[in-house]
């Protein structure tokens, strides 16, 4: 069986995989002193909890943090017996090409996400990730990564207006039922959601533009299925399109590595 793994700068996501066959997930915070004997805990608990029979015999990880890979590897050799892929390390095969400025250290993710995107949709797709940051990663015909955009997180935008200014408080994300508000909460989960709405299709309607051809706008991340709310901004959501970008590249590697 293999675990997969997704650390993100806000939320680490374990999966377990039989195969194809999805065997569960689980989230945790991201925090780069967690040690390998508390992630054991913390996930044997959960799968003795859930009653799932788990053999794990491999191990991917796709890291936003990089300091948290050393506890990860830990994890992988001391319970489990096995060396981790790591995506973004020169050992680990992709399935496409990446087309970038030479010396430029893409987030794994984004190559996650593009990955999965040309397995599932093809080619010529935006990929539009609402994590910590919120990223676009274009994906041209022949599923290379050709660069994309970044852009403050939906929750980082809220947080920033609470640091810098004393008067705003600490506001949770929510689609406001009117663009005018009448409160200081509205007025903010307003400015950021609505601006947001308008960021993505300017966004998205310039890279178009730019690459000069139709193209599918596929959304995924933990904030996502808040824009799922609002009209056509995506084609498709995709809610783990992370794991399942793990789960082919991990088999890519068995395979021709
Ligand atoms: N179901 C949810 N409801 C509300 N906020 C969420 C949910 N899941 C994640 N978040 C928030 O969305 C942001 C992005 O989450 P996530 O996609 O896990 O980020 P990352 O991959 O960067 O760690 C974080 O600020 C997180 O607190
Ligand atoms: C842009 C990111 C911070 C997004 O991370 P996340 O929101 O998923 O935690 C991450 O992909 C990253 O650190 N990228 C490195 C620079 C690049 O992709 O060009
Ligand atoms: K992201």
């Amino acid at each position: 069986m293999l675990l997969a793994i997704d650390c993100g700068n806000t939320n680490t996501v374990f999966s377990i995989w039989n195969g194809e066959a999805f065997i569960g997930t689980w989230r945790t915070s991201t925090d780069w002193q967690r040690t390998a004997d508390q992630y054991y805990v913390w996930l044997s608990t959960l799968i003795k909890f859930y009653q799932i029979e788990v053999d794990i015999t491999d191990m991917i990880i796709s890291s936003t943090v990089p300091r948290v890979v050393f506890n990860l590897r830990v994890l992988a050799d001391r319970y489990f017996h096995t060396r981790p892929i790591v995506v973004g390390k020169p050992d680990c095969l992709l399935p496409v090409d990446v087309r970038v400025d030479t010396g430029t250290a893409v987030g794994p993710d984004r190559l996650v996400n593009t990955v999965a995107g040309h397995d599932m949709y093809g080619g010529d797709l935006i990929v539009v990730d609402f994590g910590t940051a919120t990223t676009f990663d274009v994906v041209s015909s022949d599923g290379a990564y050709i660069g994309g955009v970044i852009a403050p997180g939906v929750n980082l935008s809220l947080e920033a207006l609470h640091h810098a200014a004393a008067a705003l408080p600490h506001v949770d994300i929510a689609k406001p039922q009117n663009v005018i508000g009448t409160n200081t909460v509205a007025c903010m989960q307003s400015g950021v959601f609505w601006g947001y709405v308008g960021l993505v299709k300017e966004i998205c309607a310039r890279i178009k533009g730019e690459r000069a051809r139709e193209m599918k706008i596929i959304s995924t991340g933990g904030l996502a299925p808040l824009f799922q709310q609002t009209e056509d901004l995506f084609d498709e959501f995709h809610d783990d399109l992370t794991m399942h970008g793990l789960t082919v590249i991990h088999r890519y590697n068995k395979e021709n590595n």
